[in-house]
């Protein structure tokens, strides 16, 4: 049977391969860039970020004219953040902005594609390490072609935990996160990591590399794509409140398994935060 979103998901690959040309040839003039500030002081957007979404959205609205967007740099310039069923591309242009003015090597291009408010395929290419993970509903989740697995570890105690600070650094919200963090590390896992982009964190549990990753704080585009290849790869997903997903709620876990995504849940103080998609 034809699969009539395979155009569009070849179009979203070529797309992210460019857009990572984009963002390597800028990556080592990352510094002398205009880093400009959105939410907060440590909330950063460079104008490679504005150039690589307005390069996918130009070219997917040029193939597919009827496809509505959700991009972040859009959204920041005011567009509206909503999620309906028409197919939608969901965009982060660059998912580890602070990385990328860093020169930090984990750099992601992001784009989801959502019909009927599922996601149909997410691609995620980490750009700096040339990656590209690629997901399809029901038909498995990719690097560079290889199949991902999730890691088989039931027991928390022998996990890694992937999760960021996120850049929200009100005081009543640091400490909720910190002492999730301190409850987290205390179960004993075996570590905690961050690679300071959400989509790669999600790749890495796909891959096996780390049991899960939670934060809250994210947004929809930085996980619409990540959260696909999570499931494909055989992990699960839920609201860090151990609830169902909602990729608007600004809160996620991903695990590779229901019994280590339900002892996590149980340590994260799971504080709410604007959604995504609350009127302006
Ligand atoms: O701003 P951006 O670099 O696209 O995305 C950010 C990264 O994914 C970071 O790891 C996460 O902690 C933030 O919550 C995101 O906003
Ligand atoms: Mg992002
Ligand atoms: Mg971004």
């Amino acid at each position: 049977m034809t699969d009539i979103w395979q155009s569009a998901m070849d179009h979203a690959v070529a797309l992210a391969r460019k857009a990572g040309q984009v963002v390597r040839d800028a990556v080592g003039d990352a510094q002398k860039e205009a880093v400009m500030v959105k939410s907060s002081s440590i909330d950063l957007v460079t104008q490679t970020d504005q150039k690589v979404e307005k390069l996918i959205i130009q070219s997917v609205k040029e193939k597919f004219p009827t496809h509505c967007f959700i991009g972040e740099e859009s959204v920041a310039a005011g567009e509206v953040c909503v999620l309906t069923d028409s197919p939608t591309w969901i965009i982060d242009p660059i998912d580890g902005t602070t990385n990328f003015v860093h020169t930090f090597p984990f750099v992601a291009i992001s784009i989801g594609f959502s019909v009927n408010k599922q996601v149909e395929f997410g691609v995620v290419y980490s750009c700096l390490q040339d990656q590209m993970y690629t997901a399809r509903r029901g038909k498995g989740a990719f690097c560079n072609g290889r199949p991902l697995r999730v890691s088989h570890e039931k027991d928390i105690r022998q996990a890694i935990i992937a999760t960021e600070f996120g850049s929200n650094r009100d005081p009543g919200v640091v400490d909720k996160v910190f002492s999730s963090l301190k409850r987290v590390v205390s179960i004993p896992v075996h570590g905690v990591r961050g690679a300071g982009s959400a989509a790669i964190n999600m790749c890495l549990v796909a891959s096996g590399c780390v049991e899960a990753y939670y934060e809250i704080g994210i947004h929809v585009w930085d996980i619409a794509a990540g959260s696909l290849i999570v499931s494909e790869a055989g992990g699960v997903l839920m609201d860090v409140d151990g609830g169902l997903l909602d990729l608007m709620s600004r809160r996620v876990l991903a695990a590779n398994n229901q019994s280590v995504a339900e002892h996590l849940a149980k340590e994260i103080d799971a504080f709410r935060v604007r959604r995504d998609d609350a009127a302006s």
